[in-house]
């Protein structure tokens, strides 16, 4: 019997090969010379491939398994990286550095790891001639991930009368009720990790918070080839680009796969290697976490079918009973940034409960208002923006008594800096995007005020 790896103590992490027939793309791996470890990505009523496609699709085939691979790499952290198909082209390896190092520093900082000068794909490959216009429909992928983001993304694009699929990745009823609410054409990608990863979990293997958005985002880019659609729309606010916290001269930023330095790379990588016609972008990215509530304050069809709880979408753990937790900083925070904009009746009826009103979740809201602590370690927005909006409920009778509210105005709004506070500012797109010329009228959709 061969002994099972211990991936802790393995050298080389091997990405062995990607495969695809009949809807089914199998993504192999391994350590060292032990068992391969194959990802498979399930593509419903997938149509057969133009053949004017097919280096399209192949490059993005390869994009995916290099990027899946950070899932199995993390188990071991291994010092030598290796691909079988051969070195990577320059413009590949700088990618798939960034994305491993920044995408893994949360993973690194909690493990006490330093994975600084680790990380090194192996390069030295020919550079691909640059990819051509393969001819895409103008029909855009919106992923869905059951919160609010994707919601007001894809309301923006329908105002436009845009050509649009909701899509997402995984089996979540939560996420595929709030597909089938858009009224859009849905397709569910499915996604099975390799069983033997949980294996090597239980044996001991590095854990930790992987860049979930950049698969998600190479998942898609190969369906976008494969069914036919010329851009994908994600809804990653400005706010994900900031840092959740920085430690030993290295930014650690929770949502690194969601900020705009991981969409610029991304999206000039697909026009470069892809399809110069594939665009992929964030469509919110001009707004603050504020004016993403405050455009989704108006989307009441939405309000008994969505939550941006994370804990609903778990693979193996324990799901919430109620589609809100009311624990998490994603529960915390999406309470605090749409009690703005709602009124309070409306917003209790969706958490069914005051999360402002509990003392037991003190420190949970001044981890949002990086006080006595930093950002926790999901995607929330900034700290600043957390003070502003709770600010403005201090400003508000029927917020000023609730528990949290009082003890922010008698306790911490005194620490504070006044000129700071205004909710106004936050509701200000910036001008940072790369949404293509066709989907741009979207935008104003989005930012408008509250009738
Ligand atoms: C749902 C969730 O938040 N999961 C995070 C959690 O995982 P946990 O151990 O509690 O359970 P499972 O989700 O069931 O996963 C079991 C193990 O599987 C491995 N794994 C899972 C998914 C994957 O894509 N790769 C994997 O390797 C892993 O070993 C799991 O232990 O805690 C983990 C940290 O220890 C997180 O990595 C899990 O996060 C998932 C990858 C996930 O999908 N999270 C999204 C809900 C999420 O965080 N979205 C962010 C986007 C941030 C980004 O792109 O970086 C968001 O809300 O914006
Ligand atoms: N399972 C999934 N399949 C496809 N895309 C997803 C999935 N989960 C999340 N996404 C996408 O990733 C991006 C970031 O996810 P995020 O959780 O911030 O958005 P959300 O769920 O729409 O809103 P919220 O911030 O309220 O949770 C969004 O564009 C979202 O649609």
């Amino acid at each position: 019997m061969t002994q099972p790896i211990q991936p802790r103590l393995t050298q080389v992490f091997r990405f062995l090969h990607a495969r695809y027939a009949d809807g089914v793309a199998e993504l192999a791996y391994a350590f060292d010379e032990g068992e391969p470890l194959v990802e498979r990505i399930r593509f419903p009523a997938a149509p057969a491939l133009p053949p004017a496609r097919q280096p399209a699709f192949d490059a993005a085939l390869k994009l995916l398994h290099l990027i899946a691979g950070v899932s199995y790499y993390k188990a071991g952290v291994p010092p030598t990286i290796a691909v079988d198909d051969g070195p990577l082209d320059d413009a590949t390896a700088d990618l798939l550095d960034a994305l491993y190092l920044h995408g893994l520093a949360e993973f690194a900082y909690r493990n006490g790891l330093d994975l600084r000068g680790r990380i090194r794909f192996p390069r030295g490959g020919q550079a691909l001639s640059v990819a051509p216009v393969v001819g895409l429909p103008k029909r855009t992928l919106v992923p869905i991930g059951g919160g609010k983001d994707s919601l007001v993304a894809v309301e923006a694009i329908k105002s436009i009368g845009g050509d649009a699929t909701a899509v997402w990745v995984g089996n979540s009823p939560l996420i595929a009720a709030c597909a089938e609410r858009t009224g859009l054409p849905t397709l569910n990608i499915q996604r099975e990790l390799a069983p033997g990863l949980f294996e090597l979990n239980r044996l001991g293997a590095w854990n930790g918070h992987i860049p979930v958005t950049a698969v998600n985002s190479a998942i898609l880019a190969v369906a976008a080839i494969l069914y036919g659609h010329d851009s994908i729309a994600f809804a990653n606010e400005r706010s994900a680009s900031a840092a959740t916290l920085e430690y030993d001269g290295q930014q650690v930023n929770h949502q690194w796969s969601k900020g705009y330095a991981f969409e610029t790379l991304l999206s000039d990588w697909l026009h470069s290697h892809v399809a110069a016609d594939l665009d992929y972008c964030s469509l919110l990215r001009p707004y603050s976490e504020l004016a993403i509530t405050r455009a989704f304050a108006k989307l009441t069809p939405y309000f008994d079918s969505f939550s941006s709880c994370n804990r609903n979408f778990r693979i193996l753990g324990p799901k919430p009973a109620d589609r809100w937790c009311g624990q998490c900083p994603k529960c915390h925070f999406v309470f605090l940034a749409l009690a703005p904009f709602l009124p309070k009746p409306r917003l209790l009826t969706i958490f069914g409960r005051n999360l402002l009103d509990d003392e037991s979740q003190a420190a949970g809201f001044d981890a949002l208002l990086e006080y006595q602590d930093h950002k926790p370690f999901e995607c929330v927005g900034e700290g600043a923006e957390a003070r502003a909006a709770m600010y403005a409920l201090s400003q508000r009778p029927e917020w000023a008594e609730d528990a949290l509210v009082a003890r922010f105005r008698s306790e911490i709004l005194p620490q504070l800096d006044a000129s700071q506070l205004a909710l106004e500012p936050w509701l200000a797109p910036s001008g940072e995007h790369r949404v293509p010329a066709r989907l741009q009228a979207a935008l104003a959709a989005i930012g408008g005020p509250n009738p």
